[in-house]
């Protein structure tokens, strides 16, 4: 039976990267029988402005029903006068939350040909792979009590809550730990335990369930010295895990290290292997618009697509395979580009990865 992609492109840059992605499931579908029907819905701002609401129940329905959700980026200027509870990104947040996302993959890997890109010294980044496991349906993004309040001198007060429970730290953790096993058998989980209770427990939650894992190397690390860490060190790094909000952080911090954030994927999964797929960037809106974004995260967010929720290993691997091509011809989005190499747009680059794919 066909498997059902639903398509979110969403705001800003988000419907041109989306469109390169979803040349390269046509060409899968057409060229190499994948079996998939695609459908497009709508979320985020552009959500907002069609139905009033930034994640419309169609919107929730649809992506249920998919075997895959592929999502461009939510979120621009247009919208931040909104109350945040209709924000764009709280479309995001909300799909996350209604498909039981917990569970979110960010792969920072550095492709050989765009070491000159890193900010970092080519011989600290050469070979970087390092996975991040972020939690993404907890902690201070969905915490209780949160909100503005005005206290008695008629100042106002704004407050969230940073709060998990034992049993999301445990299931994130074993994730990480499972990645650990299939990779170089070595996690390091992020927290602030030196400060945050709720983080002091998930230190804890993290060592007792390194104890299943006796081959794992566990260790623990703050995160100020993380993020330092990351861009003094970054190759001490195998598979981390963290908070939602400190994987929002590192993993911004880690894509430079790769050359951009433009060529981050990642993959968010439930319990059962469902998941959404997305770069790990925003809606750019200082460069939507132009035809200049890098579609490469989105198309790498395919492949992980292939590799997680569609069983087709395979496939993940072609497309790998046709992103080192088009690279290797030299072509580069401006995020990408180094003196000697061949500058194109977001549609170009596209083209060129189905063009290698197409080729083999
Ligand atoms: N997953 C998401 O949908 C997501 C993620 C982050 C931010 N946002 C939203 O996006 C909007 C803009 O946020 P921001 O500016 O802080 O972050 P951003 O990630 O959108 O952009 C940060 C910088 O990176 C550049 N950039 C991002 N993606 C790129 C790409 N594919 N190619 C080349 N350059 C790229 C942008 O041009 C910008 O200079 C906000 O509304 C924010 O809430 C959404
Ligand atoms: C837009 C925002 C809600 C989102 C997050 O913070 O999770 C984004 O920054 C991300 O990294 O996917
Ligand atoms: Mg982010």
């Amino acid at each position: 039976m066909s498997k059902n992609i639903l398509v979110l492109p969403g705001d800003g840059i988000g419907q041109e990267i989306v469109t390169g992605a979803v040349k390269v499931l046509a060409c899968l579908r057409d060229d190499f029988g994948l079996d998939i029907e695609m459908d497009e819905a709508l979320i985020g701002g552009a959500a907002y402005d069609a139905a009033g609401h930034p994640l419309p129940q169609a919107t929730i329905d649809l992506a249920k029903e998919a075997d895959a959700v592929l999502l461009g980026a939510v979120g621009g200027p247009k919208w931040e006068p909104l109350d945040i509870s209709v924000r764009p990104e709280k479309g995001l947040l909300g799909i996350r939350k209604e498909l039981g996302l917990f569970a979110n993959l960010r792969p920072a890997i550095l492709y050989p040909q765009l070491a000159g890109a890193s900010t970092l010294k080519p011989e600290v980044v050469s070979g970087l792979d390092i996975m991040i496991v972020r939690e993404l349906t907890g902690g201070i993004y969905f915490g209780q009590p949160r909100g503005i309040r005005e206290l008695e001198n008629g100042e106002k007060e704004g407050f969230n809550t940073l709060v998990y429970r034992e049993s999301e730290v445990d299931r994130i953790v074993r994730v990480a730990m499972d990645i650990a096993m299939k990779r170089n058998k070595r996690l390091c989980s992020v927290d602030k335990a030196n400060v945050l209770e709720c983080t002091e427990m998930w230190r804890d939650v993290a060592t007792k369930v390194g104890a299943d894992y006796p081959e794992v190397a566990l260790s623990h690390m703050y995160v100020d010295n993380a993020a330092m860490q990351l861009v003094r060190a970054p190759k001490q790094f195998d598979v981390m895990v963290t908070t939602n909000m400190f994987g929002d952080i590192l993993s911004d911090c880690a894509s430079m290290l790769t050359g951009s954030i433009g060529m981050l994927p990642s993959a968010s999964l439930d319990e059962h292997g469902k998941g959404m797929y997305e770069p790990i960037h925003g809606s750019a809106p200082d460069i939507s618009g132009k035809g200049v974004a890098n579609p490469l995260a989105t198309i790498l967010s395919v492949a992980m697509m292939l590799r997680y929720s569609l069983n087709e290993s395979a496939m993940a691997d072609q497309v790998e395979k046709a992103v080192n091509s088009a690279l290797d011809q030299g072509l580069r989005t401006p995020d990408i580009y180094s003196e000697g190499t061949e500058k194109v747009g977001t549609e170009a680059m596209g083209d060129a990865v189905v063009k290698a794919l197409r080729e083999g």
